[in-house]
């Protein structure tokens, strides 16, 4: 193909969205029959357009003729006409809704697996994973694939009754077609360059800065930061900084979409030109009566229906979002695909929760070998040649200064980063392979709006009911059970809903891991999901729980060491390192920063006594 010929074709290929080839290709794998159905019917519809030129044409002829006949058979053509479009249109919105219906359900069903494809949560907080998965979320919120699937099949319509439309002009003139194209190419060419300034604020980079606005829109308008901001006085800086920030991102688009409006102004000009040609000549023709009243009727109408080749405007926006959007989420599964092959295998898979009462496994040891690990996006590593052996059995409490690094080791612990080098094992296998052998509870545990069942056991049946009261029991929810059921849902707002106070929240969470040791889990391992509890409900609940899970092995984090004394061992971090090992006695014998930080506290906590303060 010659390189003129070349660039007429993708001037008219133009006309076609880059998109609806790879949207129809996809609707046809997900829904072969609603996909030819919509098609079908969409190529009918487009097409009677046409006839109802035609036959207007021959009405117009019939009744300037006086001829009865003609006249009578043109308005049965239109009777016949106005009722296929009503029929079709009917087939094509029922084939269309189903279409739609497995083209939404299939982008959810690879949003969700895309983003649940690791085992690690570490690309939940990279930034630019992070903002393609909300990239994605947001446009599939808001409906866009929905609305994708109505653009494709409107654009096809219209395409085909511009065509149409074409094809019926060159039975009258070779030229006027042609004309009005060139003039629609050129007037729709300048469209999509001024739409795709326009949304090209949907690209990665536009959407990493609006990120900032959005945060803080969603932090005035949203509940989590309702209480802090008021009380604080904090929502007119917010609201100032907001403003601010919006306006920093739109400026730039503002300015992008002005510059390319010039050029928009050329395409309506040809445009002109072009019908004022085309309605020139047909006024004069028809003034020296080279053409019948019915052929310029026709002519007229044929050149007007030329519109369909036009911009296809919100329409064609609809489906570059949903283009924008699939592209987004096709990357988005191939890096998440390649960091899933990157994490660690086992070879083991993972183990189905057990709800086999009879099942408690014997204590496993838990260890961490020369274990290294940083952080996504920080310049150095939280832990270096991190090392701990606890033995089978052994009830481990973790200590040390804020930033330490506890939590880091109880992250790794639970699987949800893998250590750059070195291994972590529970009983000798990655934490990866089998994650619930861990009953893990963080301070930032979930408060779920599920019932207090699915809360303590995420699951529905009753059989286990027992055992989960068992568990509220043993982690000093006795009272919740005397106030609800185990199917009060925990959240106001819904029928005999409730919420919980700070430190009934943390019993439902406690709750949660004792009932998965119940059920099988191995490791016992609370993260400071105490903090709210007053000391000495902390010391009670902690001794409880050594005692519940006497045999077992567990590891408790804590700041306060009056609650962590009756551990076996105790180990003391500081900036990602061991440095010190023993339990209470020998620690406070070898009088280091563990023999410290307990007498500061002991004396602070012998104060607050003596002030009646128990949150010391
Ligand atoms: N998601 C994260 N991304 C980047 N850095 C992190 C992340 N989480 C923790 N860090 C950093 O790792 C270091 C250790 O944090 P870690 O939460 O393990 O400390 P910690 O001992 O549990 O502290 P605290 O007692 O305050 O809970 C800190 O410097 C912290 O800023």
């Amino acid at each position: 193909m010659s390189g003129g010929t070349g660039r007429w074709w993708d001037r008219l290929s133009r006309l076609w969205p880059q998109n609806l080839a790879t949207l129809g290709r996809t609707f046809f794998r997900l829904a072969p029959g609603p996909t030819l159905g919509c098609t079908a019917t969409t190529l009918v519809l487009g097409v009677l357009p046409v006839f109802v030129m035609i036959t207007s044409g021959r009405l117009v002829d019939a009744v300037a003729a006086a001829d009865v006949t003609a006249a009578l058979t043109a308005l049965a053509w239109f009777g016949g006409l106005s009722v296929i479009s009503p029929v079709l249109a009917a087939i094509h919105n029922v084939a269309q809704a189903e279409l739609s219906r497995r083209f939404v359900v299939e982008v959810e069903r690879s949003l969700v697996a895309a983003a649940l494809a690791p085992t690690t949560i570490g690309h939940l907080e990279d930034p630019r994973l992070k903002g393609r998965i909300d990239g994605v979320a947001e446009a599939h919120r808001e409906g866009v694939q929905l609305v994708a699937v109505t653009a494709v099949f409107t654009v096809l319509r219209w395409r085909v009754s511009g065509v149409a439309a074409a094809i019926l002009l060159l039975q009258y003139s070779w030229w006027i077609a042609p004309v009005l194209v060139t003039g629609y190419l050129i007037f729709t060419g300048m469209f999509r360059r001024w739409l795709a300034t326009i949304y090209a604020d949907l690209d990665e980079a536009v959407a990493d800065q609006r990120r900032r606005p959005e945060y803080l829109r969603r932090l005035l308008m949203e509940p989590a930061g309702a209480k802090e901001l008021r009380i604080f006085a904090a929502v007119p800086w917010l609201d100032a900084r907001f403003g601010e920030s919006w306006q920093a991102v739109m400026s730039g688009l503002w300015r992008r979409r002005g510059r390319a409006a010039g050029p928009l102004l050329l395409g309506i000009l040809a445009l002109l030109i072009a019908y004022a040609i085309v309605f020139g000549w047909l006024g004069w023709t028809a003034i020296a009566g080279v053409l019948g009243a019915g052929a310029v009727v026709v002519i007229i109408q044929a050149a007007n229906g030329l519109e369909s080749l036009s911009s296809y405007g919100d329409v064609g926006a609809q489906l570059s979002r949903s283009g924008s959007a699939l592209r987004q989420l096709d990357a988005l599964e191939h890096d998440l695909d390649r960091q899933t092959e990157n994490e660690p295998a086992e070879g083991e898979p993972a183990e189905e929760p057990d709800h086999d009462h009879s099942v408690r496994r014997s204590a496993v040891t838990v260890a961490f070998d020369a274990v290294s690990f940083r952080y996504p996006g920080r310049a150095e590593p939280t832990l270096r040649d991190f090392a701990l052996d606890v033995p089978e059995g052994q009830a481990l409490a973790i200590v040390g200064e804020n930033g330490a690094g506890k939590s880091t080791c109880i992250k790794l612990l639970a699987g949800l980063y893998a250590p750059d080098s070195g291994r972590v094992t529970i009983g000798g296998r990655s934490p990866l392979a089998g994650r619930r052998r861990a009953a893990v509870i963080f301070q930032d545990f979930g408060r779920y709006e599920l019932s207090l069942r699915q809360n303590v056991a995420f699951r529905d049946d009753r059989d286990d009911d027992r055992a989960i009261e068992a568990a509220l029991a043993a982690a000093g929810a006795e009272e919740l059970l005397t106030r609800l059921t185990l199917d009060t849902v925990l959240a106001a707002g819904y029928p005999d809903g409730t919420e919980l106070s700070g430190g009934q929240w943390q019993r439902v969470a406690l709750a949660r891991a004792l009932y998965a040791l119940d059920r099988g889990a191995e490791v016992l391992i609370l993260d400071e999901p105490t903090a709210a509890l007053d000391i000495r409900a902390e010391t009670e609940l902690f001794e409880r729980l050594l005692e519940v899970s006497r045999g077992r092995t567990s590891i408790l984090v804590s700041h306060r060491l009056n609650s962590v004394r009756h551990a076996d061992r105790i180990v003391v971090i500081d900036g990602g390192r061991i440095t010190e090992d023993g339990d209470h006695a020998s620690l406070l014998a070898a009088d280091g920063a563990y023999a410290r930080m307990f007498r500061l506290q002991a004396r602070r906590f012998v104060t607050a006594e003596a002030e009646g303060d128990h949150d010391a």
